[in-house]
């Protein structure tokens, strides 16, 4: 039963804006009243839903994932939850809590369906609502991507690989090169491409085309010795940094990646597939900068892709 008190705050239901209430009483009739406590769980991620909630008073706030994150929507008098179960006739997606006492209007899903067909207004307001969510939503996405985004700037690891990135390698190969010029020891410089990777996004999809980096990175990292230093340097190129090697060494060592990547298969919709990798060596020369040391080990990059890939070439 919906009291005089109940019925005032329905008026300011979003559901209902420009509605007269009085043209609908015979579906609000098959409307229930539920009090939450503080606290007091309203829907489970996953659980099945089959009521919409108008808010008479109180809060009610929604988690996507769990407690433990920042909650993705807070809801007040006049706001409601549960249109997506309704709509779409799945579970539902979130967890939603009290956040004070809070009192509610529960709408069987048949009952607003019902409202629906003999109200127009009813209709306007329910695609307002959803429109509402939709931007919420998109700019929820937006502000987590930037913020992502910023972390990543912020720190020294790359967000996908889990190797160094490029702002850390700016900082670290300069100075390991520094230190080997002052000893007077060798170094030499590995930029190692993927090939084709291109194709390979477009024909398995650009999540398959991450898993081959988390792996490629993965099988790099665990090939070098202990003093080498590597990073992703940028979509599909890695910079490995090999103090006190020589030519001999480096060349050695850029085959025994190439060799690891290949011979590494990963699952795809089409069954397991592998990657080859295409290897530019230069060994620094007296005074050279990283940039200079780059642009040489870059130059011989594209050698081994104009010779047909899968292969090492040394620089100049
Ligand atoms: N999946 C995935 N793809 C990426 C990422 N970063 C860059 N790429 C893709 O890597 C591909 C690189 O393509 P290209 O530079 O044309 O080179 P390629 O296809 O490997 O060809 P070659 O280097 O000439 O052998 C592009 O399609 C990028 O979209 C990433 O983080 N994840």
């Amino acid at each position: 039963m919906i009291d005089r008190e109940d019925r005032q705050r329905l008026q300011h239901a979003k559901l209902f804006a420009n509605i007269s209430l009085e043209s609908i009483e015979h579906l609000l009739e098959r409307c229930h009243r539920l009090d939450l406590e503080r606290g007091e769980h309203l829907l489970e991620a996953g659980a099945a839903n089959s009521h919409l909630y108008l808010i008479l008073d109180g809060e009610l706030r929604v988690y996507l994932a769990d407690r433990t994150m920042p909650e993705h929507a807070v809801f007040g008098a006049g706001d409601c939850v549960g249109e997506m179960s309704l709509l779409d006739g799945q579970k539902a997606s979130a967890l939603v809590l009290a956040a004070h006492d809070t009192r509610l209007l529960a709408m069987p899903h048949e009952v607003l369906w019902a409202l629906v067909d003999c109200s127009h207004g009813v209709a306007r307001n329910l695609l307002a609502i959803m429109a509402g969510r939709m931007r919420n939503d998109n700019l929820a996405m937006v502000n987590s991507q930037t913020q992502s985004l910023e972390f990543e700037q912020a720190s020294s690891v790359d967000a996908l690989t889990g190797i160094h990135n490029r702002r850390w390698l700016l900082e670290a190969y300069p100075r390991a090169i520094g230190r080997c010029e002052r000893n007077g020891e060798s170094l030499c410089l590995i930029i190692a491409d993927i090939d084709l990777f291109k194709r390979f996004n477009d024909r398995f999809g650009h999540l398959a085309g991450d898993g081959v980096l988390r792996r490629v990175a993965r099988q790099l990292a665990d090939g070098l010795r202990t003093q080498d230093l590597i990073a992703r340097y940028g979509g599909e190129e890695f910079l490995i940094l090999l103090p006190h090697a020589g030519l001999d060494e480096a060349l050695l060592i850029a085959e025994r990646l190439r060799d690891l990547v290949a011979a590494c298969a990963l699952e795809t919709s089409e069954g397991m597939q592998s990657v080859t990798l295409s290897c530019g060596v230069a060994q620094m020369r007296k005074g050279e900068t990283l940039d200079e040391l780059t642009s040489r080990a870059d130059a011989a990059l594209l050698n081994a892709k104009e010779n047909g890939r899968d292969r090492v070439e040394t620089a100049e």
